[in-house]
């Protein structure tokens, strides 16, 4: 299947017995925009002990902790596939997700934000400073007068002693329009844990809701003490089959 949270977008593999190799190579040759499906990245649907697994994957074919729109995703594919909801929960690298289906909304809880002080990055000709936030993920929270004026062409240079494992990079302006850097998948139209980063900034680290726009629409953040919420829509496009040796065989060296 295919589908999208807010433009950021995802092949949806079922694979309940986990028996499909989910190499690298397979991830980003189903990721590719015109020798594959096209996607930032892959949604491993995987039953263990008895729970629903979201084994994501970047379009890059690297494994990511979380994924915020990915979540909310998969929470809608439990819901058309599997007939769970409206309120379910899977199990992700960072931890269980919660999720609250409600029309075309779909909530997802994930961690709540920590934010662990300053840093910066290099983003074209730019150098920007910013606030590297934990989401279960790394991520760099950089405020500028107008997100449109920033080059995310290519990817952002970072101090690797902050960010062992990548970052992804936000830019925010003050009125809530953020654009985003992913680690792993390039610029992409919405990043779920990107946006509840920069919820967290504007907040201040505090608790409350925030509306966040992206190229790809709007997601409202609501940080509780204990976890956060990510609310917006999500939709499954497409479904089908693929031939996975036929498509690996067809893409060029
Ligand atoms: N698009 C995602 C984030 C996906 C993972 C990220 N690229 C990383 O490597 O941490 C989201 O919606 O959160």
């Amino acid at each position: 299947m295919k589908g999208h949270g807010t433009g950021n977008d995802f092949v949806v593999l079922p694979d309940p017995d986990g028996a499909l190799d989910l190499t690298p190579d397979l991830v980003r040759a189903l990721c590719d925009r015109r020798f594959g499906i096209g996607g930032d990245g892959v949604l491993r649907a995987v039953r263990r002990d008895d729970r629903w697994f979201m084994d994501y994957r970047n379009s890059d074919g690297s494994i990511a902790e979380m994924c915020g729109n990915g979540a909310r995703v998969f929470a809608r594919y439990l819901a058309a596939a599997e007939g769970l909801g409206p309120k379910l929960s899977f199990d992700t690298r960072a931890g269980v997700s919660e999720a609250v289906v409600e029309g075309e909304t779909i909530a997802v809880t994930m961690r709540r934000p920590v934010l662990r002080g300053r840093g910066s990055a290099r983003l074209g000709h730019l150098t920007l400073t910013g606030e590297a936030v934990d989401v279960g993920n790394p991520h760099l929270v950089c405020r500028v007068p107008d997100v449109s004026l920033v080059d995310l062409s290519v990817a952002p240079v970072f101090d690797p002693e902050l960010f062992p494992h990548g970052v992804n990079v936000e830019v925010v302006s003050d009125d809530g329009r953020m654009r985003v850097y992913e680690r792993g998948s390039g610029e992409t139209l919405s990043c779920g844990t990107g946006a509840c980063a920069v919820a967290a900034v504007l907040l201040e680290g505090g608790l409350g809701t925030q509306a966040i726009d992206v190229p790809g629409g709007r997601v409202t953040v609501t940080v509780e003490s204990e976890r956060c919420w990510l609310a917006g829509p999500a939709v499954l496009v497409a479904s089908g089959d693929v031939s996975i040796d036929e498509m690996l065989a067809a893409r060029p060296l």
